[in-house]
């Protein structure tokens, strides 16, 4: 059977020289396909005496097992670029370091509002929030702080500016959250237990005060709380956001115009190496202001003093975090110094 051996070498040349699988599967079909150029000549073999068509059979099967052959080792030599061209493109050095994530850090004075929102949560207090500017009446007034009281003076608080004719009573940006105790006595009554945490502000800059800070203030109006009530709520208030297993508290006899009698709350805590020791020692450390509510309070707040009466409490939070992260500047708190934040976060 002649011209074998031109098709062997047409095949075995167009074998060699494909590129991609999709070539080398037309050259499989077009040599051994169904209508492939060997196949037709298999079928040919048919009209061929018996001596003749055994012959030019087995020189056919030789020829299509070296073009079989051929095509598998195209094929495999093809699937391996195509391997290796991926592992030389997708690969990975799984040894490399991860990228640095910038994460944020939660702010000393959010981290205290969160802790000290859960400690009161669990005695029993909702939280309770208000407006931060605030009328003269729901900032002072109804605190029972009279008129020529200094807290009111313009050197102390933010007034709003009034344009000429405007009649609305005068509005402060409030320097403290007990207006919205108030708020929340009015529209609830009594008995209630809130704590009312946020921003205040006072026209006050230096190293322990800067014109914003943030105070959390407590109120609990029922039938017969005492002052051993608001004892036990501080100490245990104390206890477990200084997280020790018992506090020494000190009651200073005091006046704030909103409480009767008023008392400054002194922890027990000493100084070791720098570093504020809370709960034993021979220092003391003033933490926050309380009293009992001034009748006149609770009549302002709609709250029958005949038939109500609670405590209430007073403290800075950003000086409570000084204490309890040993944080020495406040304005510190407020320069969003990312290595300042990223140390006390
Ligand atoms: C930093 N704060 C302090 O040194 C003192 O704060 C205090 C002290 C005593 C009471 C209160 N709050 C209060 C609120 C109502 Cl609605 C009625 C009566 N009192 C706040």
């Amino acid at each position: 059977m002649d011209g074998l051996d031109a098709l062997k070498a047409k095949y075995l040349t167009a074998v060699a020289n494909v590129g991609d699988e999709a070539g080398l599967e037309d050259l499989r079909v077009a040599a051994l396909g169904k209508k492939g150029e060997i196949s037709a000549l298999m079928s040919g073999l048919g009209k061929m005496e018996p001596d003749q068509r055994k012959a030019a059979g087995a020189m056919l099967n030789v020829l299509k097992d070296e073009i079989d052959a051929a095509l598998r080792a195209k094929k495999g030599a093809l699937g391996d670029a195509a391997l290796n061209e991926r592992l030389r493109s997708e690969w990975l050095d799984v040894t490399m370091p991860g990228r640095p994530r910038r994460v944020g850090t939660i702010h000393p004075v959010s981290q205290v509002m969160e802790e000290l929102t859960a400690i009161f949560a669990d005695m029993g207090f909702a939280v309770a929030e208000g407006p931060q500017v605030e009328s003269d009446w729901y900032n002072f007034d109804a605190l029972n702080i009279p008129p020529e009281h200094p807290a009111r003076q313009e050197h102390d608080t933010f007034f709003m500016n009034r344009a000429e004719g405007d009649t609305r009573p005068p509005h402060v940006l409030r320097t403290h959250t007990s207006p919205v105790q108030i708020r929340a006595m009015a529209a609830q009554g009594a008995p209630i237990r809130v704590i009312a945490p946020g921003r205040v502000y006072r026209m006050d800059m230096d190293q322990t005060h800067t014109p914003m800070f943030h105070q959390v203030e407590g109120l609990a109006i029922d039938r017969d709380i005492s002052m051993a009530n608001l004892k036990w709520t501080l100490e245990e208030f104390c206890r477990a956001f200084f997280e020790v297993p018992s506090v020494e508290l000190r009651f200073r006899a005091s006046h704030f115009p909103f409480t009767e009698p008023s008392a400054e709350v002194d922890i027990r805590c000493s100084w070791e190496g720098g570093q504020l020791k809370i709960g034993q020692g021979d220092k003391w450390m003033e933490i926050l202001g309380s009293g009992m509510v001034h009748p006149k309070v609770l009549t302002a707040a709609g709250v029958n003093p005949d038939e109500w009466q609670g405590f209430a409490f007073g403290m800075g939070i950003d000086r409570i975090a000084m204490l309890k992260y040993g944080i020495p500047d406040l304005r510190a708190f407020f320069e969003s110094d990312l290595r300042w934040l990223r140390h006390y976060g």
